[in-house]
């Protein structure tokens, strides 16, 4: 079992680095990493570029120094002389080196201030990018395996920052290098490139390698990182103990683990064989530079002074190669990865949310007209050509077999998805149409699997948008929802922390969540109200409670229940029953209980199952109950 790479352009995008590609590249990178530090910082950024161009220059009047120095030292006449000759030159090739180290740690401070900015920001830029998304992107294999691509991108963003120091800093001491050797003789330049091809060809070849290795782990790094979730953490812990499934999910790491061990060893040795090449020809390449040194001085076409200069030089020039080379390569394999963040963000760019301008007032009528939708990858509609009507004041309930089209149809209501066809229209305008922050803000929601946000009480139910009644707003919301018994037991009350694993907080059961989800939609004054499976882990006491309430909530507001406890859907006003994604039925509890059809025998699985459950004892719905809050047994 792997996760795999679906396209294989990311594999393609690796095979490309080639020299010339690199050399393409390396320009592009340098803009981006320096466009990507302007806006976190641009003071430091511009100090940065000050100081490598100041060094660039520095190295430059350091090597003219050094041929100043050599040849004053070089020539006929007393020492004396000579060495008062030296002075300016040795002054110069001291100031010089100085301000280049100082430079140096100025470069250093800089870029590590700026690096971990640019991660961050790199981080915050996908952050904003994914919350902006339809949500069917995420429905798209393709986008989260992108988007996690995209997360490494983004943390080793702050890495190119060094490298384009890097980059830069040797090229400038290329170029002082250079023009200093070129200015000795003009044929030791082209023969010291020439020299430093083979190195570089195989340094450049290495980089490939190692990121085709990477690549290729990719689905296998994925599956660890799934397995350690599941091992570390305290979500499955008891299953994995009662299950007896250490040794199983340990073997499967295992396995995992030895195949990458095998990708990258065997990625390692190809390099190591590469660069082991390279280096033979590197020294072929520099025995024939330096004999072309001995040879120039041989022929008197150079002086002695010079020659001096041209080793300075020559080591200066043949470092900043395989310098530009090294760093060159590990920049565009950084770059790669950047490229998966960039093509994450334009790929979120095109799921953008793209609706209307219109501010949806709480909806009197919520019209479903003729609506299908298919998720992204389906061969079928989850939901075909649906239409209904959700009217203020009435609870309107959905029932059918799972996989029937429930939660669908309930998030289509709530735009959260556009269906592919037909129209949601919130009192006559499409969801497509309306703001979706302002249309969410009339959206009070209770999905099957709700959020345990490791926040305070108060903030796991106002959602980190407080009322301006206070505290009052969040107390009235949890009774409504029976969480007021919860908070009741917790040490600090609303300021109770809800994450026992991370700094001390607490615990809740499965039913105590529900209940501050519930409390949570409670809180929010929003004129749409969708539970779906709302008292799936509450006792019968406070599910009573619930479906009482119900009555009381949906009187300035609509109300959508999707629930598979039939029994209490009595509650509703409606009834609308789905089967594989088709309204069959709708009508009271009492028309459908009448009724021949798919409602009966939902109702009887359940009657039946209550009844076993019971042992004999009469079940009592809430509608057959009176609907008097003053009944409810405490
Ligand atoms: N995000 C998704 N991507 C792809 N298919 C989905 C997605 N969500 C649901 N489906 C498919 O759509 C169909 C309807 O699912 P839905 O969750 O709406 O059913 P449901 O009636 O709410 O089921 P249940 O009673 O089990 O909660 C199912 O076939 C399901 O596999």
């Amino acid at each position: 079992m792997r996760y795999v790479d679906l396209t294989g352009s990311r594999e393609a995008a690796g095979r490309s680095i080639r020299m010339r590609d690199m050399a393409r590249r390396l320009p592009q990178l340098v803009r981006r990493s320096l466009a990507l530090a302007w806006r976190v910082d641009r003071a430091a950024t511009v100090g940065l570029l000050v100081c490598q161009a100041v060094a660039g220059v520095m190295q430059a009047l350091g090597l003219v120094a050094i041929s100043g120095t050599l040849t004053a030292l070089l020539t006929s006449g007393d020492v004396y002389h000579r060495l008062l000759q030296a002075w300016p030159s040795v002054a110069l090739l001291a100031g010089a080196s100085g301000v280049r180290a100082l430079l140096g740690i100025v470069v250093s401070w800089l870029s590590s201030r700026l690096g971990p900015l640019m991660s961050r920001e790199a981080e915050l830029m996908l952050l904003t990018g994914c919350a902006e998304v339809e949500l069917c992107a995420y429905d798209e294999p393709d986008f989260n395996r992108d988007r996690e691509a995209a997360d490494r991108g983004a943390q080793v963003t702050g890495d190119l920052i060094d490298e384009g120091q890097d980059l830069i800093a040797s090229s400038a001491s290329f170029l002082a290098g250079a023009v200093v050797l070129a200015g000795v003789h003009w044929v030791l330049l082209p023969l010291l490139v020439a020299a430093s091809l083979p190195q570089a060809l195989a340094q450049v070849s290495a980089a490939r390698v190692r990121y085709l290795a990477n690549l290729r782990s990719n689905g296998d790094n994925r599956m660890l990182s799934v397995l350690r979730w599941h091992i570390y953490t305290k979500e499955a812990a008891d299953q994995i103990r009662a299950g007896t499934m250490a040794a199983f999910l340990s073997g499967r790491y295992r396995q995992t683990v030895a195949r990458i061990n095998r990708e990258d060893r065997a990625a390692a040795d190809k390099g190591a064989r590469m660069s082991l090449v390279g280096a033979l020809c590197g020294g072929l390449g520099s025995a024939v530079v330096w004999a072309a040194v001995v040879w120039l001085l041989a022929t008197s076409r150079i002086s002695v002074g010079h020659a001096g200069t041209a080793v300075f030089a020559l080591q200066t020039v043949g470092q900043s190669v395989r310098g530009l080379v090294a760093v060159g390569a590990r920049a565009v394999r950084t770059g790669l990865y950047m490229d998966d963040w960039s093509g994450f963000l334009d790929k979120a760019g095109g799921f953008r949310m793209r609706r209307g301008t219109h501010r949806p007032e709480p909806p009197t009528t919520i019209e479903i007209k003729s609506v299908s939708h298919r998720y992204a990858g389906k061969d079928r509609n989850a939901l075909t050509n649906v239409s209904l009507t959700l009217r203020r004041g009435e609870v309107t309930a959905l029932v059918g077999f799972n996989g029937s089209g429930k939660s669908t149809l309930s998030k289509l209501v709530s735009g959260l998805y556009l269906p592919t066809d037909g129209l949601v229209l919130w009192d006559g305008t499409p969801t497509s149409d309306a703001d979706p922050q302002a249309l969410w803000q009339q959206v009070a929601l209770v999905p099957q699997e709700y959020a345990h946000w490791p926040l305070t009480v108060r903030e796991n139910i106002t959602l980190g948008q407080p009322s301006p009644r206070g505290d009052v707003a969040v107390r009235e919301a949890c009774e409504a929802a029976g969480a007021d018994e919860v908070i009741e037991k917790l040490g600090a009350g609303l300021d109770t922390l809800l994450a026992r694993e991370w700094l001390n907080g607490e615990e809740l059961s499965g039913g105590q969540w529900q209940r501050i989800a519930l409390g949570r939609a409670f809180f929010r004054e929003a004129g749409l109200l969708v539970l779906d499976e709302p008292t799936a882990n509450l006792d019968p006491r406070a599910e009573y409670r619930i479906f009482q309430r119900l009555r009381d909530l949906a009187r300035d507001r609509v109300v959508l229940l999707v629930t598979h406890r039939i029994t209490n859907v009595a509650v509703a006003d409606r009834i609308v029953v789905l089967d594989e994604g088709r309204v069959v039925q709708q009508g009271t509890y009492q028309e459908l209980a009448a009724q021949e059809g798919l409602f009966q025998q939902l109702l009887s699985y359940q009657v039946t199952s209550d009844t076993a459950q019971t042992d004999g004892e009469q079940h009592e719905t809430p509608a057959q109950r009176p609907r008097s809050a003053s009944r409810l047994p405490r």
